[in-house]
């Protein structure tokens, strides 16, 4: 690492591109605004410009980085890097090798390399790379891509092969680049995430983002704030309730307990916004409303983002499809990302079609969700495993021999909690994996008791920060099993229709010491 140089901080990393910059700016200005917003390290992209112009171009920015202690790399031109004694390059399979590099500009400067799989990446990193720059991760109107985008799991392949490869000089660095922006960011560094043991990504580096920007300095302010929340407040590598203890399942029991009462309070009425489909949308809206919820239903792209500051969490329902539902759906899910809002996505009917399918794993790529609800049959879908397999929205047969190691893999491949419904729920966020032994054969009667489902779990999971989704996963599901429980004793309920109704009457009458108390709940891993 340059010994002398800035420190080499990769959390934010702009890389340049003079033919975006808004008319308004000149390209140092736009640089130099960025840097006041929160960006860590510049790499200077000049891919048509004369020597001597690159050369008086870098002289300027440099100016501007070392003012700010921020180091500049130089895009592929190492003569330009010699010329202003730059702090570094970057540099892509194609341009000079790392080892004539390293060799020309000695042990001190920085030296980047773009990686587009785990063999480019080892000879990288092998080779005395200071980091690399893991490519391309969505495809991205900047750059003639070369190589399909792998999306953040085919990133995160990279990384966890990265880290196994003895580096000779100094620990690797990696970021990832391509399409990255404030609403996919948190989503990107998240499921970047190595499986085993939670390690982020160092950064991300963006262009467009930021340099497209008509205020580069907030757009940068933007980016930070979202890499700093993955960073510091990722669910996934924040303390919860202690399962350790020996008290581990009434620990649990209570944790849900208390979720339920502080969602049934008065004063907290979480406005859980839905996507869902034309056969279930009343009975969700009621059923969220009988939980303590205040359902709205807005379908349409151009209202999400006015919605996204007041909404609490976000269902996405895939049961029925229009392609502007779909439209509507990325919106809503862009917004929700950006305000850090939970997502639960409810993969309805996932195996029944192929452009289904297609939909639910662009959702998943570009958006990702804090919860995938389904029966089997969607999750063996979503999965790939074919040992289950279903018939339009249901799914056949007794199931999973193993369910709990489905959910599990499954929670851990897409970094989200998964709920597997059934005649007993399989619920796992990757690290401890539960069934809940509640609920009524009167539930499969009618349609839509999973979408209530789904309904009820963004009720309960209505703030990232302040309930821990498994919990909340645990809580909206165990309150529809005993309130439909509850309504299955009923004399008034004598088949489906009168069921449909108490259903409903069950969720509003339930109260959270019946919930403790009634919750048959087991620790599987
Ligand atoms: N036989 C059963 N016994 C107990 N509970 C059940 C039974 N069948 C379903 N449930 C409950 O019903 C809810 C929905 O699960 P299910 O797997 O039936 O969803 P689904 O197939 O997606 O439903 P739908 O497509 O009708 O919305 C879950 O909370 C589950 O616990
Ligand atoms: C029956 C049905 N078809 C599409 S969505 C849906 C509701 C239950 O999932």
């Amino acid at each position: 690492m340059a010994a002398s140089g800035p420190k080499l901080d990769l959390t934010l990393y702009l890389v340049t591109d003079s033919g975006m910059v808004s008319e308004s700016k000149t390209l140092v200005q736009t640089i130099d605004e960025a840097i006041q917003g929160g960006v860590t390290i510049v790499q200077l992209r000049e891919k048509t410009a004369e020597t001597g112009d690159f050369i008086s171009l870098a002289h300027k920015v440099l100016q501007v980085t070392r003012r700010a202690g921020v180091p500049l790399l130089i895009n592929d031109r190492i003569d330009v890097a010699l010329a202003v004694d730059a702090d570094g390059v970057h540099i892509g399979q194609d341009d000079m090798p790392l080892a004539d590099a390293r060799r020309i500009l000695g042990p001190d400067k920085i030296i980047g390399v773009t990686v587009q799989s785990s063999e480019e990446a080892e000879a990288a990193v092998r080779g005395g790379a200071n980091y690399v720059g893991i490519g391309t991760c969505y495809a991205t109107p900047t750059k003639q891509v070369k190589v399909e985008p792998q999306g953040p799991s085919g990133i995160r392949g990279v990384w966890e092969h990265v880290l196994k490869v003895p580096s000779p000089t100094h620990p690797i660095r990696a970021v990832t680049i391509g399409g990255i922006n404030a609403y996919n960011a948190v989503h990107v560094l998240d499921s970047t995430r190595t499986q085993g043991n939670n390690i982020a990504l160092d950064g991300l580096a963006v262009v467009s983002a930021i340099m497209a920007a008509e205020d580069p300095r907030s757009a940068a302010q933007k980016m930070r704030a979202q890499i700093r929340f993955a960073m510091e407040s990722s669910w996934l590598v924040r303390p919860r309730v202690n399962l350790a203890s020996t008290q581990e399942l009434q620990a649990v029991r209570r944790a849900a307990a208390d979720v339920f009462a502080q969602t049934k309070s008065e004063s907290l009425t979480p406005l859980v916004q839905h996507i869902t489909n034309i056969v279930v949308v009343n009975d969700c809206a009621n059923a969220c409303l009988a939980m303590g919820g205040s359902p709205i239903m807005a379908t349409e792209a151009e209202e999400q983002r006015d919605l996204a500051p007041a909404i609490s969490s976000l269902v996405i329902n895939v049961g029925t499809l229009g392609k502007q539902q779909v439209a509507g759906m990325r919106a809503a899910m862009q917004q929700a990302r950006l305000h850090n809002t939970p997502i639960v996505l409810d993969p309805v009917a996932a195996g029944a079609t192929k452009y289904r399918a297609q939909v639910i794993a662009e959702l998943l790529r570009d958006f990702g969700a804090h919860v995938i609800k389904g029966n089997a049959g969607e999750i063996a879908a979503l999965a790939g495993l074919t040992e289950v397999r279903s018939r339009g929205v249901d799914s056949v047969g007794s199931g999973f021999s193993d369910p709990a190691a489905v959910v599990a893999e499954y929670s851990r491949r897409q970094r989200c909690v998964v709920v597997m419904t059934g005649a007993i729920d399989y619920l796992s966020d990757g690290r401890s994996t539960f069934a809940i032994r509640n609920g009524h054969p009167l539930q499969a009667t009618i349609t839509g008791s999973g979408c209530m489902a789904g309904t009820a779990l963004a009720t309960f999971i209505h703030s990232m920060a302040h309930v821990d989704p498994l919990i909340g996963a645990l809580t909206g599901i165990a309150a529809i099993n005993l309130a439909a429980e509850h309504a299955a004793r009923r004399n008034d309920v004598k088949g489906p229709g009168t069921f449909r109704a108490a259903f409903i009457d069950e969720m509003y009458n339930l109260s959270s010491e019946q919930l403790y108390d009634e919750m048959v709940l087991e620790r599987l891993a």
